[in-house]
């Protein structure tokens, strides 16, 4: 890894599906560069990396068909500092519930995390979350067929749970050291908090 001082850091957005550019764009408003990786040779020279949303076991086959997934582990097992929203967070967990058989993760977050969590019902749904650790409330949330983090080491941070409703008290935003997952989509909704903590962890891990 270099050494970023913020401004010049170099962000690596996984690019294999899903929702990348949103990523991309809500970085570019923090002041930061970014790399599409879809190939082994994308990761040389990031300083960190983010997983986006989208359909995780996708993002799976074609990170284990390109080459990526180990490269991928041994980075994120290094220390690079890593977000990942949805299914990004679903890549970053250690286990899955619900997940494929055949569904890998680049793993590093001690965490179970539950695929589809919300049921059927509230497949797509949004609400106001109240994460002291990305600013005041409220912190707008879209969840879209989203996880939740079932279980949590004892490493890990919760950030944020459902406020109210049949989810309340879920675990819906986690950080363990260099590594941050929500299972909504600051992405999708112009709120750069998420994006700017995340770009606060890089500089401190620099
Ligand atoms: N919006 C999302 O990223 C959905 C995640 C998807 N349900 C999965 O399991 O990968």
């Amino acid at each position: 890894m270099s050494a970023p001082t913020g401004a010049d850091a170099l962000v690596g957005v996984l690019a294999l599906q899903g929702d990348f550019r949103e990523h991309e764009h809500a970085l570019a408003a923090c002041g930061v560069a970014t790399r599409r990786i879809r190939t082994v040779e994308d990761l040389d020279g990031i300083d960190a990396l983010v997983v986006p949303g989208g359909e995780s076991t996708t993002m799976s086959n074609l990170a284990l068909r390109w080459g990526l997934m180990e490269p991928l582990r041994a980075l994120v097992r290094g220390g690079l500092p890593a977000y990942g929203s949805c299914a990004g967070m679903i890549m970053l967990a250690d286990r899955i519930e619900g997940g494929r058989t055949d569904q890998e993760t680049i793993g590093g977050l001690d965490v179970t995390v539950l695929r589809n969590a919300f049921g059927r019902q509230v497949d797509s749904f949004e609400a106001d979350l109240d994460i002291p650790a990305f600013g005041p409330a409220p912190m707008h949330a879209v969840f879209i067929r989203a996880p939740w983090v079932e279980r949590a080491g004892d490493a890990v941070e919760v950030l944020g749970t459902v406020p109210s409703g049949p989810a309340a008290g879920k675990i819906v935003a986690v950080r363990q050291g260099h590594l941050l997952a929500t299972s909504f989509h600051p992405e999708l909704t112009g709120d750069t908090r998420v994006h700017e903590y995340f770009v606060e962890m890089v500089r401190e891990q620099a």
